[in-house]
């Protein structure tokens, strides 16, 4: 099957009972942890060294934050994952891993290698919209 023009579609999943693993504690995984924060039943962050947010959401008791290089058992139990470190092999190696054992994964440093993309997202009463651009032009869709 080819598609010409790559779009993703605006699926509204219920993660609330799901486990999400994040792969990296730096600037743009805490941008999207904070996202996810309020869809996601449990988030477990993997990461050698993190920012400060990461301590104070584990010490909050809004995540749990292993202090860790990654290895592939951190991922056993994942129904989602995101590859954020600054290793660009490394999140393919995730990648990899992800694919091997049918989980869904998302690479913040490819966008072939993305089961989906992570959204800009805007939220008011009880709407939610989910902002995506095709993987042309990313700050376009910052909210
Ligand atoms: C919406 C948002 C959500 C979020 O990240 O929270 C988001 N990117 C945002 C910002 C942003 N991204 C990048 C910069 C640096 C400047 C620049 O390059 O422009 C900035 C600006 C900033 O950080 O301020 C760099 C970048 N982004 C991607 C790659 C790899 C690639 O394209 O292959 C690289 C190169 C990395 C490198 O090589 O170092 C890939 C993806 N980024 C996506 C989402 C996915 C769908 C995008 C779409 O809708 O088209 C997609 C395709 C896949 C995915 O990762 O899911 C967020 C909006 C901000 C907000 O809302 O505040
Ligand atoms: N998609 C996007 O929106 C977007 C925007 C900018 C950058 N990026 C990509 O996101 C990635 C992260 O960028 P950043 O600015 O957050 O980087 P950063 O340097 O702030 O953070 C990197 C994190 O990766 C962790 N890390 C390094 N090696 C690790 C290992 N072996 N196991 C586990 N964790 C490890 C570090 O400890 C750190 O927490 C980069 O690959 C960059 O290309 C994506």
């Amino acid at each position: 099957m080819e598609h010409k023009e790559k779009k993703f579609f605006p699926l509204f999943v219920d993660f609330t009972q799901k486990r999400a693993v994040v792969i990296g504690g730096g600037k743009i995984a805490v941008r999207r942890i904070q996202t996810l924060l309020t869809f996601v039943g449990e988030i477990t962050v993997i990461a050698p060294a993190c920012t400060e947010s990461v301590k104070t959401l584990c010490q909050k008791g809004k995540i749990i934050y292993k202090q860790k290089k990654f290895e592939a058992e951190d991922i056993e139990n994942a129904d989602l994952v995101l590859a954020v470190t600054d290793n660009h092999a490394l999140n393919e190696e995730i990648y990899k891993i992800c694919k091997e054992n049918n989980i869904l994964v998302n690479v913040a440093s490819n966008q072939e290698k993305c089961d989906f993309h992570f959204p800009g997202i805007l939220e008011y009463e009880n709407v939610v919209i989910g902002f995506n651009g095709c993987g042309k032009d990313h700050k376009k869709v910052a909210v």
